[in-house]
């Protein structure tokens, strides 16, 4: 690509595209769910999320040379024929995985408080150890929960393969279950499927079965199947099968529904969007100017006092109801069947700004060991603890 200015077309959902942007050339925003060839033919440079299937079919006669999704899964670009037609491709590999871990906290923190549950007393399985498993290894590994994890590509590589447990054993012991694969259908180890009609069946009684990864990593059908026939399984499910469409009979087994907004978090999606930037100034050989903290909006101060004796939910509720996206969706899914592409696309088109936990001014006094509770859960807040 030459110095001359560039036309770049980028989904409509990507924030902070004309500061990081605006100086390449010309910008053009479109719907990403509905991009067509004839919209990106002029392109030289193409940024989409995770709706816009990037394929032979979409860039074939286009100029695009260099494709950015502002997303850490990449299963709906098709690597390999871009490559092979020499187009420049980067992801933004971690860009919202501790929004992702947020929304893991919210989900388990809540759920454990309205069965009166402890999480220390409970054994959680991670399926999927890379950067959102990792780092919630590490904030559960801090408040002292047992883990089991499972990740066949790892366990392949590293020195430690006692680290990892099969599936069918972590679906066997884990009280809780946590999806973080991406979604494969190729290779050694694909996804697609991976928890099916056979080995749903192995999961204990009154389990909670998370995922947060990609909707088809769970058979779905299997699972509305089995859900009938066990009552007792706690479904927190944000991402489906065939989204935009959901299947409502599934979201009303579901403790938690959610429309894949778990790294909805305002600060993972500008650092995707940022990651971009400098991907696409290291594609043209230039040197990125703008940093992160100059296009990221400081997050508002909440106060609130904490007290010795307060619950850990009370800050996480602070900064993220997830009921509040749990509400939006049912009554989005009780308006009708036609509407929910539109109505799934729509949520997110306008998610309320919500940020990281880590952002979270909290002000108060705690007790030592509270305030290693909240350093745990992901809080970077100023608190005075009791002696
Ligand atoms: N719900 C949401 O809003 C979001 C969903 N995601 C999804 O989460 C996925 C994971 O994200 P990251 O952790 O950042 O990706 P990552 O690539 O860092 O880690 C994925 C891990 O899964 C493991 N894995 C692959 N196949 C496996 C299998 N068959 N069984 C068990 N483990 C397997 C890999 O070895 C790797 O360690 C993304 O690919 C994306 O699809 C990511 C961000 C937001
Ligand atoms: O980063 C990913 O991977 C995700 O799943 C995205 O957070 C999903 O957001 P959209 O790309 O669908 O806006």
């Amino acid at each position: 690509m030459s110095d001359s200015p560039l036309t770049i077309v980028a989904d409509e959902n990507i924030p902070a595209l004309e500061p990081l942007f605006g100086a390449f050339g010309r910008l053009r925003t479109c719907a990403g769910r509905t991009l067509s060839p004839e919209q990106v033919r002029d392109a030289d440079v193409l940024l989409v999320r995770s709706v816009t299937a990037v394929n032979q079919q979409l860039l074939a006669g286009s100029r695009v040379r260099f494709v950015g999704t502002a997303t850490i899964g990449t299963d709906h670009v098709d690597q390999s024929w871009l490559a092979e037609q020499g187009i420049g491709f980067s992801s933004a590999p971690g860009c919202n995985a501790d929004s992702v871990v947020d929304y893991v906290l919210a989900a388990l923190f809540n759920l454990l408080a309205e069965s009166g549950d402890n999480l220390r007393q409970k054994t959680l399985g991670i399926v999927g150890v890379g950067n959102v498993g990792g780092r919630l290894q590490q904030r559960l590994e801090a408040l002292g929960v047992s883990l089991l994890l499972c990740d066949p590509p790892r366990q392949h590589q590293e020195a430690d393969t006692t680290a990892f447990v099969s599936l069918n054993e972590l679906l066997q012991q884990a009280d809780i279950i946590c999806l973080h694969t991406p979604l494969t259908t190729t290779g050694r180890w694909p996804t697609r499927h991976l928890l099916h009609a056979d080995n749903l069946k192995l999961i204990k009684p009154d389990a909670i079965l998370l995922n947060a990864g990609r909707g088809p990593v769970v058979d779905n059908k299997a699972l509305l199947a089995l859900s009938k026939q066990r009552p007792d399984l706690k479904l927190v499910l944000d991402v489906w099968e065939h989204e935009p469409e959901v299947s409502v009979a599934l979201a009303e087994h579901c403790r938690i529904a959610t429309p894949h907004i778990a790294g909805y978090a305002l600060d993972g999606k500008i650092r995707g969007t940022w990651m971009l930037y400098r991907a696409l100034c290291q594609h043209l050989g230039r040197s990125p100017e703008i940093a992160l903290d100059s296009v990221l909006p400081q997050a508002p101060v909440t106060s609130m006092t904490l007290s010795p004796g307060c619950s850990l939910l009370e800050p996480v509720r602070t900064v993220y109801d997830i009921y509040r996206d749990d509400r939006a969706f049912r009554q989005m899914l009780a308006r009708g069947a036609d509407g929910i592409p539109k109505g799934f696309d729509q949520l997110r088109r306008y998610y309320p700004e919500r940020r990281e936990f880590a952002t979270l001014a909290l002000n108060g006094q705690v007790t030592p060991d509270m305030a290693a509770t909240l350093a745990a859960t992901g809080f970077n807040c100023h608190w005075r603890q009791y002696d």
